[in-house]
């Protein structure tokens, strides 16, 4: 029997409260065992009352009114899986006033806001954790905070979105056009009705603006990260890449040199020996760099009811082991690194480059004289009849050059005659 009771006040009874609610039922032995604590959702907010649940038996606790939760001095963490800005922000910070410590599974708000949130929570001696926002079930932000926090971790790569690394595999293992495959993830309720922010990358750089914070401990903000969603990746660019040995995967990546860093979430090329190749379908993994342990990586379900739960319910259970010891508020670790951004020139990588050019005798030795002037070489060549025949289609693997470079060889490109059109550039990981 367990000496307390914490109560909890649960914000949000969709996918996500349903599996907490779930999991605080079904483990409560165990939860007891681990924190010496009980552990209860004492009331449940929800938007529409009226709404049949997967769950009996609960109507006494849900009320639509946010205040009859966030005021009640019984109870003791607020669980917040609604989603979204606004009203949640506010929620969180009258909770946090009310000194009622706080678990979320809400990426756009700890992106956005989290500095201003964990500044509350500091000023007030509250936690707040937040592992489910990034990369669902994979408990990685606390690999990040706990497990590294002797090392210092120099890269980290995420295929942080689920709907996205469907869409690039399905495209890969069956030839099939984007626009067909989003279709298909629409209708098994993988990606949604709009599907911009998964699609054009905007959750995945969420995900990358936490762990680079958590990572790397700088300030980032979410516009400090360049990005650029799948839309435009067509199965021509996933057979070429194919041929040459890479897969496509739309990236996230956050890299350390020199106390400068630089992150980016883009469709890159991925050479097929990467353990970042093999991630399929929905699942989620995040490559970790770190100086002293070498590489790493963490794979997993990126969401789900239970998976993402498992993430929550584990917050749960660091704030309530923290009551026991009465050390809340104190194991956060605010960025301390002086944020220092890469500019171009420093932002090296190799590059898959594809080209429709007329098919006329030096136009290959053009454009190799045109990268030769950036100090660009070539790793990869390949060329093929275009057109029936009257026009050339290259592509190409380079060696390790600079943004910058690689900027100013596709404008001088664009311009010359020579050239139909460049039909893609993507970054290249892996098979040095
Ligand atoms: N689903 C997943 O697999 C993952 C989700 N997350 C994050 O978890 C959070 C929750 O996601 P999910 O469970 O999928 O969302 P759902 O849409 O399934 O559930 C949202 C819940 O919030 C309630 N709600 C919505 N707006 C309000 C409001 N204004 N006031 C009160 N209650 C409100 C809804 O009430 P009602 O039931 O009455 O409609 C519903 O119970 C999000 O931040 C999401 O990004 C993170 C990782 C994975
Ligand atoms: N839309 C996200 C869900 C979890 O955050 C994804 O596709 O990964
Ligand atoms: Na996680």
């Amino acid at each position: 029997m367990a000496e307390k009771v914490v109560k909890v006040g649960l914000l949000g009874f969709g996918t996500v409260g349903t599996g907490v609610v779930r999991i605080v039922q079904g483990h409560q032995d165990d939860l007891v065992k681990q924190t010496g604590l009980g552990i209860e959702v004492h009331k449940i907010l929800v938007k529409d009352k009226e709404k049949s649940r997967s769950i009996n038996g609960l109507d006494n606790k849900i009320t639509s009114d946010p205040y009859d939760i966030i005021n009640d001095p019984d109870v003791d963490v607020i669980v917040e899986v609604i989603g979204g800005i606004h009203p949640t922000k506010e929620y969180i910070l009258d909770a946090l006033e009310q000194g009622k410590h706080i678990v979320t599974a809400n990426k756009d708000l700890m992106a956005l806001h989290g500095a201003e949130i964990l500044a509350k929570a500091e000023e007030k001696g509250c936690d707040v954790f937040y592992e489910a926002s990034v990369a669902g079930g994979i408990p990685i932000l606390r690999a990040l905070v706990e497990g590294f926090s002797s090392d210092r971790i120099t890269k980290m790569m995420g295929i942080v979105n689920g709907t996205t690394n469907y869409i690039m595999t399905k495209m890969s293992q069956e030839g099939a056009d984007y626009a067909d495959v989003l279709k298909e993830a629409q209708a098994l309720g993988y990606a949604e009705a709009d599907p911009t922010s998964d699609v054009e990358g905007f959750d995945a750089a969420r995900k990358m603006a936490i762990l680079t914070t958590l990572g790397f401990r700088v300030p980032l903000k979410l516009d400090e990260v360049d990005v650029k969603g799948i839309s435009s990746v067509s199965k021509e660019d996933i057979a070429y890449g194919k041929k040459l040995g890479y897969v496509i995967k739309l990236l996230g990546l956050a890299r350390r040199d020199e106390d400068e860093v630089e992150v980016s979430v883009q469709p890159t090329m991925v050479h097929k020996d990467h353990p970042l190749a093999s991630v399929n379908g929905v699942f989620n993994a995040v490559y970790v760099h770190g100086e002293a342990v070498g590489e790493t990586m963490f794979y997993g379900p990126g969401a789900g009811e239970l998976p993402t739960a498992t993430a929550v319910v584990s917050d749960l259970v660091t704030i309530v082991k923290n009551m026991k010891l009465g050390v809340n508020g104190r194991g956060m670790v605010a960025p301390y690194k002086e944020k220092k951004l890469k500019d171009d020139s420093k932002k090296l990588s190799k590059y898959f480059l594809r080209l429709i050019v007329a098919d006329k005798r030096g136009v290959l030795a053009q454009i190799t004289q045109l990268l030769a002037n950036k100090n660009i070489s070539l790793d990869q060549v390949l060329q093929q009849p275009y057109n029936g025949g009257q026009q050339a289609e290259i592509i190409m693997v380079t060696h390790v050059a600079a943004k910058s470079d690689m900027n100013d060889v596709l404008l001088f490109l664009k311009d010359m005659d020579f050239i139909t059109e460049i039909k893609s550039c993507y970054r290249v990981e892996g098979g040095e």
